[in-house]
């Protein structure tokens, strides 16, 4: 007899009569219906690999023995790669993202950066014949590569980078070294253990001038021994000059100084999908348990309620919900974006790379820090439970929090924008994403509180954030400040200008895509409420912004916020069949709190089982420091 799969109760409840059909979402999220197909194939793929499986929680190993086992299973997804049913290259994404890859290598992918930096380097930056002889090698895993930039007193600001490669005309050479202390590299992933060679950032000296940063591959270690190479510490090595710009002797400028940090925007726009996948299932996760927990007392003499029923639950959870969507929109006009001026750019066109790199930076910074305040949020929200490292947040929230550093600081980042947004605004000329800066901000200053009002307030705030940053600027110029002074002491205005750009972009893409969107009535609905709940909910968060730039009086703010609580309350009884419309399986969740069937406890209970602390009723420190300390009549 087949055995009664369990399922909460209150799941259950929870999932009948969906007004909506859950796939028609999973397929928006995938792509598409084939990749939705594509996907599950690979899931099964790989996740029903017992050799894939972690004999003991990792929390429980030791470092060492983290590393060995991640490599371990790192290494056997390699070989799984050449058989895999969804082709090598959509394998090795979903194996380097938040999602399929950390369901497998919890603890982080030791050759992650060898395929989300090293190679992307030298196919944005490799000549053809560097290509021909790097890309096939590291492409068959015959190396392993990381992409060393970051020095122990530089991970920012580039232009300060001490390693130093200097070429030599006579033995047609480049002398790699790192001058000092602070000059070493610092945090590239994979360079402590794992990869024999590296991408590295190093200061290019040719005839006594220094011409900049640029890529240099170095061997770091003996192909068949794994053993540093010699000097490999103070890297006095032979290595090779990516898209080299030494013909015969003398330095040719590239077309643009910039393209040497093609990488990086590669990979910030990466992190936004990443973000938004590790969102998700921090949603996932504190969603379904806020449906399975029961607390407290909401009518007197009644069951405890399931704390989702609480408003102040909702106000937490229903937010990032529909970012989750948000996020996610956007991230893929970002994404095809970065396609569209990446091909311009290998065909010398360079018009788009400006706004790319503005929204890049934009979008990595805005995506990263909601990201992680949600999922704390969402943490936070799971009580006690949520703070156990079996729930999974204490891990997503590390990736999550981690990428508002690498790839470019944020505050970095948000000034990098308010440069181009300051820029555009006063040449009146700039990039698709900017184009509402170019002259006079139209429409009305008063409120019209509907989605499209909403939007043009946004648009309001943007251009308005940015005059009152130049207003700071001049009034500093006018006090004979010099410019760079005066751009730091106009930073928090400037910071705010940045942000609101980014929200602008996030809030259009979600609006533009629904209107745009091929999307049945019962999807439509369910979406158009995130969408309207979440627009309402960030001008809540950031009124100020509304208020400096438009004619927001109290009456509307009390209007919106009536509109928002009723949105929670409209939204509540879809949530579990929204984040069921996710797909993530349990396996990916990696959480007793978001488990599909709800049986929370249990798995809670089980989890604390596996603790090697409760594999004996008395453990063998008792006899060691307590017993002693018990005798000795303190
Ligand atoms: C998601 C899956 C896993 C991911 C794993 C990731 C592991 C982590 C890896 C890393 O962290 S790798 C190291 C990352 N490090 C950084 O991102 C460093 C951040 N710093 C910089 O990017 C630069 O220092 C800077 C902040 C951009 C400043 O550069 P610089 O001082 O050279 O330029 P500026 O003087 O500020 O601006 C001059 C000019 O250049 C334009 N520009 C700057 N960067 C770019 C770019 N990337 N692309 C195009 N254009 C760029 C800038 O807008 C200015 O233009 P104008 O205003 O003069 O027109
Ligand atoms: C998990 C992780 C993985 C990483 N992986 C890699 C890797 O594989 N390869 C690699 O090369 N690097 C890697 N890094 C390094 C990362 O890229 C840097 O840490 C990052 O770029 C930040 O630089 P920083 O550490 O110098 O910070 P700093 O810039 O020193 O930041 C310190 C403070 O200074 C502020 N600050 C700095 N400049 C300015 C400014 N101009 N205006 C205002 N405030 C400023 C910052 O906002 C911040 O508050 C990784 C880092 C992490 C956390």
């Amino acid at each position: 007899m087949s055995k009664e799969i369990y399922e909460n109760p209150d799941l259950k409840k929870e999932r009948q009569n969906c007004p909506f059909n859950k796939e028609e979402i999973t397929h928006l999220l995938d792509g598409g219906k084939e990749k939705t197909i594509e996907r599950k194939q690979l899931e099964n793929y790989i996740l029903s690999d017992e050799q894939l499986k972690d004999a003991v929680p990792m929390e429980y190993l030791s470092h060492a023995d983290k590393y060995a086992e991640e490599l371990r299973k790192a290494c056997l997804l390699m070989h799984k790669l050449a058989d895999s049913p969804a082709g090598q290259v959509p394998t090795l994404r979903a194996l380097m993202g938040a999602g399929l890859g950390s369901a497998v290598l919890k603890e982080g992918n030791p050759l992650a950066l060898h395929y989300v930096m090293f190679i992307p380097a030298l196919m944005g930056q490799g000549t053809i014949d560097q290509q021909a002889k790097w890309l096939e090698k590291a492409y068959n895993l015959n190396m392993i590569g990381t992409y060393a930039q970051t020095e122990l007193g530089h991970g920012t600001f580039l232009r300060g980078l001490e390693t130093r490669a200097t070429y030599d005309p006579k033995t047609q050479e480049f002398i790699l070294e790192s001058p000092s202390l602070t000059a070493y590299k610092w945090w590239p992933g994979s360079l402590g253990k794992t990869a024999n060679y590296a991408v590295v950032m190093a200061q290019l000296y040719t005839k006594g001038k220094c011409e900049g940063t640029h890529p240099f591959m170095v061997q770091l270690r003996d192909e068949e021994t794994h053993e540093p190479l010699p000097g490999i510490v103070n890297m006095w090595l032979n290595p090779v000059c990516i898209s080299s710009y030494i013909h015969y002797g003398t330095y040719v400028k590239p077309t643009n100084s910039k393209l040497s940090y093609a990488t990086m925007v590669f990979v910030r726009v990466v992190v936004c999908q990443d973000v938004t996948t590790n969102l998700r299932k921090a949603v996932t996760i504190a969603t379904r348990y806020s449906c399975v927990r029961r607390q407290s007392e909401l009518k007197p003499g009644d069951r405890e309620p399931q704390v989702m029923d609480y408003q102040a639950q909702q106000n937490k959870l229903l937010p990032p919900l529909a970012a989750t969507f948000a996020f996610q929109l956007a991230a893929d006009h970002l994404w095809n974006l970065y396609h569209t001026a990446n091909n311009n750019i290998e065909q010398g066109d360079l018009e788009l790379l400006p706004d790319l790199h503005g929204l890049s930076c934009a979008l990595k910074a805005l995506c990263s820090s909601e990201a992680a305040n949600f999922v704390e949020v969402c943490r936070q929200s799971c009580g006690g439970h949520g703070y156990m490292s079996c729930s999974n947040f204490p891990r997503i929230y590390g990736q999550v929090t981690a990428a508002e550093t690498y790839e470019g600081e944020n505050t970095v980042l948000w000034l990098q924008v308010a440069r181009y947004l300051v820029k555009t605004r006063k040449e009146q000329s700039g990039g698709l994403s900017v184009k509402y800066l170019i002259g006079e901000e139209k429409g009305p200053k008063t409120v019209d509180t509907t989605l499209e009002g909403i939007v043009k307030l946004y648009r309001r705030a943007a251009v308005g954030l940015v005059d009152v940053a130049i207003a700071e600027l001049d009034k500093s110029g006018r006090k004979g400040e010099a410019p760079h002074d005066a751009w730091n002491h106009a930073a928090v205005y400037l910071i705010k200008a940045a942000q609101a750009h980014a929200r602008l972009f996030v809030v259009e893409s979600f609006v533009d895509s629904l209107k745009e969107g091929k999307l049945s009535a019962p999807v439509r609905t369910v979406l158009s409420q995130l969408c309207e709940l979440f627009i309402i909910y960030w001008l809540l968060e950031r009124s100020g912004d509304f208020f400096l730039c438009s004619n927001l009086t109290k009456q509307d703010l009390l209007l919106l916020n009536s509109k928002y609580v009723e949105l929670l309350a409209a939204i509540r009884p879809q949530a579990v069949n929204l984040v069921d419309s996710f797909d993530l399986r349990d396996e990916v969740l990696n959480s007793p709190l978001g488990c599909w069937d709800g049986n929370v406890y249990q798995r809670l209970f089980d989890e604390a089982a596996k603790s090697p602390l409760n594999q004996s009723n008395v453990h063998e420190s008792f006899h060691k420091y307590l017993k002693p300390l018990l005798k000795s009549n303190l």
